[in-house]
C-alpha cells in the first residue's frame, strides 16, 4: 500500500486489509490530501475573479454586487450566436427573469426563455425533453448559449440540457442560491435524477462562465439560504482546517447575509472547489472529496422522497455520520466531530436523524447505487483531521448499519 500522508500531495492507492479499532475487519482502497489557505482569487476590473484550470476549458467565476447588469456584455464577449436561451424555475424568473434578459438583450442578443417548475422534481426526464423541445422550436444552433439562471436544480438540468443539445452548445451558470454558487455552478457535474438515486444520468460538461451575483441571495428564503451553508462548511472539514475556524467566528455574519462575509466566504469555497477539480476533472480519485456527506446524503434524500429533504439539509446529517464513520476507522479526534455538528447547529442545519429496521436497509440500498461504489462496494470519504479528507475508504457494513442507527 502507498500513502502520501494527509498533508502529502495526495494521490494515493492501496489494496485492502486495515483493521479497524474493536470494529473487526475494515477494508480500504484509500487517498488523502489537503490544501493550504487561499486568499478567494484576485481582482480583474474590479470584480473577485477565481479560475477554474483546464485547459481548452479553462474558464472564470466572477463573484460580486451588481454582476446581473453585465451578464449580457459577458456572454458577449464569448463570441456566441446571437439567439441563445435563459433556463431558469418559476420562481426565480419573477425575481430576476426580466433583468437577466435585458442585460442580455442590451448586449444585442436575442434570448428566449424556458421556465421549469421550481423545486428537485424538475431534474428528471421529462423536463429535460421539454428544454430541448423549446431550444428547437427557437432554432437553437451550435454556437447558441444557454444560460442557466437558479440554483442547483437549474444549473444541474440546463447544464445536461446544453450538454445534450445537437451534442453540446455553450452554457454559462448565472447562479442564484448560496449552494449554487458555491458548489454546484462550478465544476462541470450535470445531470439529473433517477427514481433509485440521484444524478444517476448526467456528464461532466463544463461551463464557459460563472457570473455569481451575491445581490441575488438578498431574496433567496432562509430555509433554502441555510441549506446552502452545509456545502459551505463541508469545504472546511474537507480542505482547510483554518477556513473551517474562520466560518466559526464569521457564522454571524453569514446568517446575516453581511455582503463582505459573503464575498470572502464563497470566493474561496470557489476556489477550493476550482483546484479540486483542476487536479481532476473527472473524479478519478481525488474529486471524490467534495462529495464527503454525501454518500448517506444522497441515500437520504432519494430515500425520504425527492425534495423532502433539502439536498444540503441530507448532507449535513451525512457529514455528522461520515464524520462518526471517520472516527470509528481513522481515528478522527472525537474533538473534531464535534465542531463540524456544532457549526452546521448553528447555521440551523439538522444533524441527526434517528433510522431504524427497513429505513436503515434502504439506505444501505440507495448508497450501493452511488457513483463512488467500486465492484459492489460503497466506498466512502472519511476525515482524518480537520481539512484533511481521504476517499475510498470501504468500510464494513455492520459498522455503517450500527452508526446510521445510532
Ligand atoms: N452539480 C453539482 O456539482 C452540485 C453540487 C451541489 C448540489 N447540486 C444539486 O443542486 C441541487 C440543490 O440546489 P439548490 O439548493 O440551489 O436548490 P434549488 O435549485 O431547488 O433552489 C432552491 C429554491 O430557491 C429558489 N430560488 C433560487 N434562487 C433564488 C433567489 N435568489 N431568490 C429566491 N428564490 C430563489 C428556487 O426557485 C428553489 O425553489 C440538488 O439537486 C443537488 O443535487 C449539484
Ligand atoms: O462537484 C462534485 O464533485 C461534488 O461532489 C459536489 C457535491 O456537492 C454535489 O452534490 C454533486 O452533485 C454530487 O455529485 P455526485 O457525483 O455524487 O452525484
Ligand atoms: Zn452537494
Amino acid at each position: 500500500m502507498v500513502f502520501s500522508g494527509c498533508c502529502g500531495v495526495g494521490r494515493v492507492f492501496g489494496g485492502p486489509g486495515r483493521s479497524g479499532p474493536g470494529w473487526g475487519r475494515v477494508w480500504v482502497v484509500w487517498g488523502g490530501g489537503c490544501f493550504t489557505a487561499g486568499s478567494g482569487g484576485f481582482y480583474v476590473g474590479g470584480v473577485r475573479t477565481v479560475c477554474v484550470s483546464l485547459g481548452e476549458r479553462s474558464y472564470e467565476i466572477r463573484v460580486g454586487s451588481g454582476l446581473l447588469a453585465r451578464l449580457g456584455e459577458w456572454c458577449r464577449d464569448l463570441g456566441v450566436s446571437r439567439r441563445c436561451a435563459v433556463i431558469t424555475d418559476e420562481r426565480v424568473a419573477g425575481h430576476y427573469l426580466g433583468r437577466v434578459m435585458g442585460s442580455l438583450e442590451g448586449a444585442g442578443l436575442e434570448p428566449v426563455a424556458v421556465t421549469v417548475p421550481a423545486g428537485e422534481g424538475s431534474k428528471r426526464w421529462q423536463v429535460v425533453h421539454r428544454c430541448h423541445d423549446a431550444l428547437a422550436a427557437a432554432r437553437l444552433e451550435r454556437r447558441s448559449l444557454v444560460v442557466a439562471l437558479g440554483g442547483g436544480v437549474v444549473g444541474d438540468l440546463a447544464g445536461f440540457v446544453a450538454a445534450t443539445y445537437l451534442r453540446g452548445v455553450p452554457f454559462v451558470q448565472v447562479p442564484t442560491t448560496l449552494l449554487a454558487q458555491v458548489d454546484s455552478s462550478v465544476g462541470g457535474k450535470v445531470g439529473i435524477n433517477l427514481g433509485a438515486g440521484k444524478n444517476l444520468v448526467g456528464a461532466f460538461y463544463q461551463p464557459r462562465l460563472v457570473v455569481a451575483d451575491l445581490d441575488t441571495l438578498g431574496t433567496l428564503p432562509e430555509r433554502e439560504y441555510r441549506a446552502g451553508l452545509a456545502e459551505v462548511i463541508k469545504y472546511g472539514a474537507i480542505a482547510d482546517g483554518s477556513f473551517f475556524g474562520r466560518l466559526e467566528g464569521v457564522m454571524g455574519g453569514l446568517l446575516s447575509r453581511d455582503a463582505g462575509v459573503l464575498e470572502e466566504v464563497v470566493a474561496r469555497c470557489c476556489e477550493i472547489k476550482a483546484q479540486v477539480v483542476s487536479e481532476d476533472e473527472v473524479e478519478g480519485g481525488r474529486r471524490e472529496i467534495l462529495n464527503f456527506g454525501h454518500t448517506i446524503g444522497h441515500a437520504w434524500e432519494a430515500v425520504a422522497g425527492y425534495g423532502r429533504w433539502l439536498h444540503g439539509e441530507a448532507i449535513a446529517v451525512g457529514q455528522v455520520l461520515e464524520a462518526e464513520l471517520s472516527c470509528r476507522v481513522v481515528g478522527l479526534a472525537r474533538e473534531v466531530r464535534d465542531r463540524l455538528e456544532g457549526l452546521l447547529e448553528r447555521a440551523g442545519l439538522p444533524t441527526r436523524v434517528r433510522w431504524t429496521g427497513r429505513r436503515v436497509e434502504r439506505l444501505l440500498g440507495a448508497m450501493r447505487l452511488d457513483k463512488k461504489v467500486r465492484d459492489g462496494r460503497i466506498r466512502f470519504v472519511l476525515l482524518r483531521g480537520l481539512g484533511c479528507a481521504e476517499w475510498g475508504h470501504v468500510v464494513e457494513e455492520g459498522l455503517v448499519r450500527e452508526v446510521l442507527g445510532s
